[in-house]
Order: C-alpha cells, then structure tokens, then sequence
C-alpha cells in the first residue's frame, strides 16, 4: 500500500491575496511528464524557466507564466517539483490549483491538496533538512523581528544541528566503547583506563553546557518571555504598561481599582519578546467585577516568567499601604522569589517619605517621566539570563532544550554509573543509549543503524 507521503502534493505556496506574482507547486516522487505536457504544452528542460501559457481544458490559456521543473532530487523536498510562476491574482491561482487538481485525477496521479508544512515535511523525509532545521523554516517565515529572522536563517543552515552532530559523534564513540566491551569481553577492552572514557564524559558534558546555554538564548529569542505587573491599586502598573509599550493600551485614572480586566501587549527589548501583562491592583475587591479581575491577577502572577511587584514610592511607609503590601507579599511568598522583581515606581515625585530604605536589589523609576526605564529593561534581560547578543546566535525552540537537558540528566548518571568500581557497564550503556536518543530528538536523525555501522567498522567481528 502506498502511504500519504508518497501522494503527490499541489499548493499555492504564495501568500493569500494579490501579489505581483503567486506560485503554485507541485511535488511528486513520480515523474511529471505527463502533467507537465497536459498543462504545459511541451516538456521542460530540468531547472530552466520557460515561459509560456498555462493551458485550461479547452486548450484556452488560464495564464501566461513561467514555468519550472526540479526533477527529484534536486529540489526543495527532494521530489520532482514543478513550479508555475504566475500572476498574482487570488482567482487566477485558484483557477491554476483546481486545473492540477483535475489533470490530476484525470491523469490517474493520486494528486491532493498539501497540508500545512508537508513540502518541508517531505524535505525532511527525503533528508534535505533535519527536524531542526524544518523548524528553522517555519521560525523564518514567522520573524518578526530582525534578530530573529537573523537566528532562524543560521539555524536554517545547520547551526544548531552541527552543534547536535558534535555532540552526538562524541556520544557515539563513547557508545561504541562501552557496547563493545559488553559485546566483546574476551578482548579484555579496560575502556575506563585506556580509552579515558571518565574523562571523554566531563568533556561531553562541559560541550553539551555550552551547547545548551546558546539553545537556552535561542529559545528565549523565539518564545520570549512572560511579564506580569502585579500590586497594589494606584501603583502605576498601567502606566508602566504604557511607558513600556509607547502607546496609552491601558486606562490610567487616580481611583484604585481602575484595571480589572488582564491587558497584555508584546513589546521587544534587543529583539527578545516580551509578552507583557498589566492587571487589576490586588486587594480586597469590593464588587464581582473586580473580584474577577484580582484572582486573574494571580492566575497570570503563577504563569509569568517575571513578576515585577509594584510599589509606590509616595506611599511606602505609611502603615495601611505597609500592611496591603505585605498581604501581598505574604501570599507571593509561594512564588519562586528568583521570579519577583521589586520595583518602586513614583520616583519624580518630591512626596517620596524621608528615612524610607529600598531593598538593594529594588529598581526605582518613574512610569510618567520614564526615568530609570532602561535599568528596568536591562534587569529584565539579566533576569531571565539573556547575554547581549552573542555573535552567531542561532533561533531554537523550548523543545530544544527540553531535549537538551534530558540528555545531560542521562550523561551524569552515566558518569556517575562510570566512576563506580567496578562500574555496571549494561547500566552505562543504557544511559548512554537514554541520553543519544534524547539528542537525536534534535535533528530527529537518530536511528540504532547509524551506531551499528559505527561499531562494526571499526571493530573486526570475524576475529
Ligand atoms: N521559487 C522558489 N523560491 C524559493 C523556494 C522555492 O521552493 N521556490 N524555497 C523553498 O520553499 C526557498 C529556497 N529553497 C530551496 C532549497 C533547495 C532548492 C533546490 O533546488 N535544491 C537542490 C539543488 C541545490 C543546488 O543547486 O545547489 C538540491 O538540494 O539538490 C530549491 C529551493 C526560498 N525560495
Ligand atoms: N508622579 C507619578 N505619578 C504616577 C506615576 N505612575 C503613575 N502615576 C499616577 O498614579 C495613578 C495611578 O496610575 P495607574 O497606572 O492607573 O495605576 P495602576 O497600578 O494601574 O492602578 P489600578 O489599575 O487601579 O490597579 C495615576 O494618577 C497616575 O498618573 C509616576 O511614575 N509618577
Ligand atoms: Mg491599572
């Protein structure tokens, strides 16, 4: 039975809309010749635009354009692809697409409509692009921003997976070792000693650190992070909202209570999301409305990345704006304090008490003049570990790094397994085995094929 991958696939793959031009494509595992001919008139020379009408039923033109053949596998999926390059219009390629799709069925090509990504998916399953990089495709076409578009373009290109592929060559001859001295004990292989594999396992892990930590400022610069501005009413947290966002998003009066409902906005420091959240000032509501609005405060304090707590500097001290506070604080206490930002807003104000001391780590600024901002940017930055854009940045995605770490998990208890004496080797094996697979989720190359060829061409097994 043939499967869905092997069907050949048509798509408009330009944007919806009027455009100068639009294309559709085609991709087949089975020569197009004749779908080309029906539709063309004539066959194509490989990879040479040739310009001509695309014929409807009739024979009557339904465009005139260019036309483009990839034969397999020199093409974007690796399949034989064809490309008609015409005009632009939403109708004209609809009528182009519904033309493929006839001469398809009359032609006998089990040709379909392509899902969303199936030509990179194909690419992928013919070996053109690993797992990373399909994603790299879809993080380009998604950038919104010049930094990020920089990094998916590198990782497009291989950086994260040559990274990968490092990492995992150096667990594969670490793999090789063990496996063979399980499989082979007569050759009396002391790998612990002689082969040093203690010390090629530190040295694994300090490269897959190094790996994760650029991973880690990838994702950051995919996903962004979660800002919630908490605390009392009146505090300013709308203000900050709209301070940082340069546009009057949330309503600022001087009544507390003026938020209730969650107004979130993404904004972008040094091309890094920043999804932030500006909510209702927690007290005790005093109607539903509010009482609404404060428990979805907490709802996005338990979700954010970064909590900035807010106070108000003309306020601190007196003792029933103190004990709001340190209700707040007492119930913020089950929130991770690495995760909580103090920040003292109201800074212009000349009311600010005298003998009032901040807590070191405080920021203060003043949302209305906009002093102190930058610090603020910066300290949220710092707080979530982004380094100032390291050179070579490489766009990755949370699942990266979840892979990443479960790797690591699996090398120190291999290391750990390795400095037992005598270590139990099945057991390092499988450890090694656990952490080659979560790296191969990366670029989702990893296949048991690809150790055996290692170890057998390297070792004489007719010995
Ligand atoms: N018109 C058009 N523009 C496009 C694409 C496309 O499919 N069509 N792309 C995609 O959507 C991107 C380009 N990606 C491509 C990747 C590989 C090949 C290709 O023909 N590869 C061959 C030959 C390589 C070579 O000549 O060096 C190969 O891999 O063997 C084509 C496009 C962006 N621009
Ligand atoms: N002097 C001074 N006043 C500020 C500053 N930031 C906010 N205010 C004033 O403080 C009052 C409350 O500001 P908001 O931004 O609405 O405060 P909030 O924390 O969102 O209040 P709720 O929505 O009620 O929780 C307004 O009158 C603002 O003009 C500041 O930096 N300096
Ligand atoms: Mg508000």
């Amino acid at each position: 039975m043939l499967s869905r991958h092997q069907d050949p696939i048509v798509a408009i793959a330009t944007a919806p809309g009027r455009g100068a031009v639009g294309i559709v494509r085609v991709s087949s595992p089975q020569d197009m010749t004749p779908l080309v001919q029906a539709l063309c008139g004539r066959t194509l020379k490989p990879r040479e635009a040739s310009y001509l009408p695309f014929r409807a039923e009739g024979g009557d033109p339904i465009d005139h354009g260019l036309a483009l053949l990839f034969p397999a596998p020199h093409s974007y999926t690796g399949e034989h692809v064809l490309e008609l390059q015409a005009h632009g219009g939403p109708v004209v390629l609809q009528l182009l697409l519904a033309r493929c799709m006839a001469l398809g069925a009359t032609l006998k090509l089990r040709l379909r409509l392509a899902e969303p990504g199936e030509f990179t998916q194909r690419a992928f399953l013919n070996g053109k692009l690993d797992l990373a990089q399909a994603e790299a495709v879809s993080d380009l076409i998604d950038a919104s921003t010049e930094a990020a578009a920089r990094s998916a373009s590198r990782a497009l290109a291989g950086a994260l997976s040559t990274e990968v592929g490092e990492l995992r060559d150096a667990l594969i001859k670490l793999r090789m070792l063990v496996e063979a001295t399980l499989d082979f004990p007569e050759e009396e292989i002391d790998f612990l000693q002689q082969a040093d594999a203690l010390g090629r396992l530190a040295r694994l892990r300090e490269r897959l650190d190094a790996v994760l930590a650029r991973t880690r400022q990838g994702a950051l610069l995919r996903e962004g992070i979660k800002v919630v501005l908490a605390g009392q009413p009146n505090v300013g947290k709308s203000s900050l909202l709209n301070a940082l966002a340069g546009a009057e998003l949330a309503i600022v009066t001087p009544i507390p209570g003026t938020t209730r409902d969650k107004v979130s906005q993404t904004i972008q420091i040094e091309g890094v999301p920043l999804h932030i959240s500006d909510t209702a000032g927690l007290r005790e509501a005093t109607d539903e409305v509010e009482r609404i609005g404060v428990a979805r405060s907490w709802d996005a304090i338990e979700e954010a990345d970064v909590v900035l707590f807010l106070h108000d500097l003309t306020r601190v001290g007196l003792p029933e704006y103190e004990a709001e506070d340190a209700d707040i604080r007492a119930r913020l206490s089950t929130v991770d304090p690495a995760r909580i930002v103090q920040v003292f807003n109201k800074a212009d104000s000349t009311a600010v008490p005298e003998g009032q001391v901040l807590p070191d780590e405080a920021l203060k600024l003043s949302a209305k003049t906009g002093l102190g901002l930058n610090e603020l940017r910066q300290s949220l930055l710092q707080h979530v570990g982004w380094q100032s854009t390291p050179e070579g940045l490489f766009i990755a995605r949370e699942r990266h790094v979840q892979a990443l770490g479960r790797t690591r998990e699996h090398l120190a208890l291999a290391m750990a397994v390795a400095t037992q004496a005598p270590p139990a080797l099945d057991l390092l094996a499988e450890e090694l085995r656990l952490s080659h697979d979560a790296l191969g989720e990366i670029t989702g190359t990893f296949s048991a094929d690809e150790l055996l060829g290692e170890i057998f061409s390297k070792f004489c097994i007719g010995k």
